[in-house]
């Protein structure tokens, strides 16, 4: 085993996950959008907002006051028509401000006077003198944008607010990338999946966890079974032998496991896949926790992400190795890093490079947070990532306090 830098495995599973980027697009309603990735920009054929419109409940008036109030059939043809000189309507907040309208005056600034069938708007006394101003709580068409500007670049991963930019420009469909589809394999004679575990059995982690993290890069988890620590099951879950039926393979289709990486009489994992003739992309990092974990293409083209079975070491290696791989599937661009200030010290490891869940701390003597890392960053430990801001990505040789180290923010 020829082991990766961490730096490496991670540019590697992007790239085998954007050589098999899906060459179709799904077109979703919007309210089936949320969390894809948009597979082209969305290109407004409208102006936002497309027409002019009132900021505040009051009158739409054209000229100087006092103005002639009209109501019923007068205004309503006025508004259609257009506002002459010394003529205002009444208009609500949103409400199409009519041709010929100069300002709008808010109801707080205006008196309407009634006199014989007809009615007076004037400026209340407690108005500002310079009320209305031309222009006053009137929202031109076209403030946000223009028609046929890019209101969401494609790429982009759609919120619940992305959702709104949409609707407002007018969409009820967009086209996004499919998702990634995930088949969890968790391995482990040990684990046990509710109560209070006997001494040598452990709780299982990543039931409850993988499905949700891998909903927050993008991907769906499509099947996941269980199997003791037994060649032959483990090589049938897989897809390994063709005893089970194969479910039909798509370009975005990742297998991970948990647990197994190692080489001991119950750790299956390596040896199936070399036996099957997999394609290593990634055999182990050069990095803690996480140094067993590898990434291979299986033979019928399904990409596949080891997770070694400790927690910490495998919810980190989801950062290091699926994260990349499902945003190389939906066109992303690798996770950025971004630096961090250490607040204390990382004690160096017999490793290239140590990741390290951190807290944002804010000390009164910085204008920047310092990052502090976790004291819970034994390989089985959750605690400590459960509650962190993010990840730190510091040199095996160690790094003072003060020091500064990339990081990654945690995507779930
Ligand atoms: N002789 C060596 N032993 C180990 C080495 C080594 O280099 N030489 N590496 C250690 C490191 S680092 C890791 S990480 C683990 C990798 O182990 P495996 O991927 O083979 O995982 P398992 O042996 O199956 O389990 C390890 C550990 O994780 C617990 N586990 C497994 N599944 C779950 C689960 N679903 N929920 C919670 N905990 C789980 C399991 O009980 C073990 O405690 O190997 C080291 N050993
Ligand atoms: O690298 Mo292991 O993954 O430390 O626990």
């Amino acid at each position: 085993m020829t082991r990766s830098s961490w730096s490496d495995a991670r540019s590697i599973a992007h790239a085998a996950g954007a050589a098999q980027q899906s060459d179709v697009v799904d077109t979703l309603a919007l309210s089936e959008a949320l969390g894809h990735v948009l597979a082209a920009p969305l290109v407004s054929p409208i102006a936002i907002p497309h027409y002019a419109s009132s900021a505040m409940d009051g009158w739409a008036v054209a000229g100087v006051g006092p103005w002639t109030l009209l109501t019923g059939g007068d205004a309503e043809r006025a508004r259609s028509v257009g506002l002459g000189d010394g003529v205002a309507v009444d208009v609500l907040t949103g409400g199409l401000i009519p041709a010929g309208a100069e300002a709008v005056l808010q109801l707080e600034h205006g008196v309407v006077e009634q006199s014989a069938g007809s009615a007076r708007l004037h400026l209340a006394p407690s108005a500002p003198s310079e009320e209305p101003r031309p222009g006053r709580h009137i929202r031109p068409a076209g403030t946000e944008s223009p028609a046929g500007s890019t209101v969401l670049d494609a790429g982009t991963r759609l919120g619940p607010v992305h959702l709104a930019v949409a609707a407002g420009a007018g969409f009820d469909r967009v086209s996004v990338m499919p998702l990634p589809r995930v088949r969890l394999v968790l391995t482990g004679d040990e684990v046990v999946t509710s109560g209070v575990p006997a001494p040598g059995f452990v709780r299982d982690s990543f039931g409850p966890s993988l499905p949700g993290v891998i909903a927050s890069l993008g991907g769906v988890v499509t099947s996941s079974v269980r199997v003791g620590d037994d060649a032959s099951t483990t090589a049938d879950a897989l897809g390994l032998t063709s005893a089970v039926g194969a479910p039909a393979r798509q370009q975005r289709d990742l297998v991970v496991t948990t647990g197994g990486t190692g080489d001991s009489r119950a750790d299956h994992v390596r040896a199936l896949l070399r036996d099957a003739g997999a394609d290593f992309l990634v055999d182990g990092v050069d990095v803690r926790p996480g140094g067993p974990a590898l990434l291979a293409r299986l033979p019928d083209g399904r990409l596949f992400v080891g997770l070694p079975g400790n927690p910490l070491a495998a919810l980190l290696t989801v950062l290091t190795l699926v994260h990349p791989v499902l945003a190389g599937f939906q066109g992303l661009e690798l996770p950025a890093l971004r630096p961090a200030v250490l607040a204390s010290p990382v004690d160096g490891a017999r490793s290239g490079t140590v990741l390290r869940p951190y807290r944002s701390v804010h000390d009164a003597d910085s204008p920047t947070p310092h990052a502090e890392p976790t004291p819970w960053h034994g390989a089985a430990m959750l605690r400590g990532l459960a509650d962190a801001d993010g990840v730190l990505v510091c040199p095996g040789s160690g790094t003072a306090a003060g020091g500064l180290v990339p990081s990654l923010d945690l995507p779930w």
